[in-house]
């Protein structure tokens, strides 16, 4: 299992086989009718501060000329699939409905339902939003902020009320709705999951059983929570699972929501893979 998520098995990782025996299956098959769901997830394209290689988080950075080109490529990808959606689902930053509006637009299916929740957002920074990750390498060491973006449960250190981007994250009328009590000032992949995953099981969840087909377009992190549910993977193996920008990947659910096919991106392996490193490598001092 330790290696299924390295980048050089990302060809395995894309068709790889589940990992239960003939007989778990054949009374898993038992319980729930093979019945198929598709569902697409899609981080958004390269935004501003993904350029300039900036801990984003919750800062709503916009995105750059080649995101939208990555966007409407993600559309053209989806046409050529014939993948068509009944509702899409987005986080509350402007990167991702971007990316969500040029893929609906580019595969001609604007007129569908678009729900957005904060449950979406990419995870929150905290301290280091802001920050240039090559740069923040250079001063804590890449094995501390490989700490800091990769680990399950280590948060980054919290965002504190005079930090330069408290005033406009912290009191974006966008976020007055939620209790005080859920809004972070800082998450682990963990605290993000426990966030993004009451969406998925409450209203994604519901509508994927009703034959409903959707798109999830939403970020690195908030995605990689949902493929670590999804796929079952380890706090540990999840360290190497680096998504890449504007490329979407399907997913194929049994009834009980448990993948018959995993993260089958629609894009050629090498891109895939090449897009996947330039991700992890976001994090080396250079
Ligand atoms: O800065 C961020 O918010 C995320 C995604 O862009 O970065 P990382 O890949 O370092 O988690």
């Amino acid at each position: 299992m330790a290696a299924m998520w390295k980048l050089c098995n990302v060809n395995q990782m894309m068709s790889r086989p589940r990992s239960w025996t003939l007989e778990s299956h054949r009374m898993f098959s038992e319980k729930c009718e093979v019945k198929k769901f598709v569902v697409v997830m899609v981080r958004h394209g390269e935004s501003e501060w993904n350029k300039k290689n900036l801990f984003c988080g919750w800062f709503d950075a916009m995105l750059t000329k080649k995101g939208k080109e990555e966007a409407c490529a993600a559309g053209k990808a989806i046409k050529d699939a014939k993948l068509k959606f009944d509702v899409a689902h987005t986080s509350l930053l402007v990167r991702a409905h971007d990316t969500l509006k040029a893929v609906l637009t580019v595969s001609e299916q604007t007129g569908i339902p678009v729900c957005k929740s904060w449950r979406l957002n990419e995870r929150h920074y905290g301290g280091l939003t802001g920050l240039n990750k090559a740069e923040t390498a250079k001063k804590f060491g890449e094995e501390q902020v490989k700490i800091w973006r990769r680990s399950f449960d280590t948060p980054p250190p919290p965002m504190e009320k005079d930090h330069k981007y408290y005033e406009c994250i912290a009191k974006d009328p966008r976020y007055k709705d939620i209790d005080p009590c859920d809004l972070p000032n800082t998450e682990s992949l963990k605290l993000t999951i426990e966030r993004t995953l009451p969406y998925w099981n409450e209203i994604i969840v519901p509508q994927i059983k009703e034959g409903k087909k959707l798109i999830i377009a939403a970020h690195g992190n908030s995605l990689r929570g949902i493929v670590k549910h999804l796929d079952g993977i380890s706090d540990k193996d999840i360290m190497e699972l680096n998504l890449p920008t504007g490329i979407p990947f399907v997913y194929e659910l049994d009834e009980c929501m448990k993948p018959l096919v995993s993260m089958k991106f629609l894009g050629d392996l090498e891109t895939v893979k090449k897009a996947m490193e330039t991700v992890a490598n976001q994090g080396k001092a250079k």
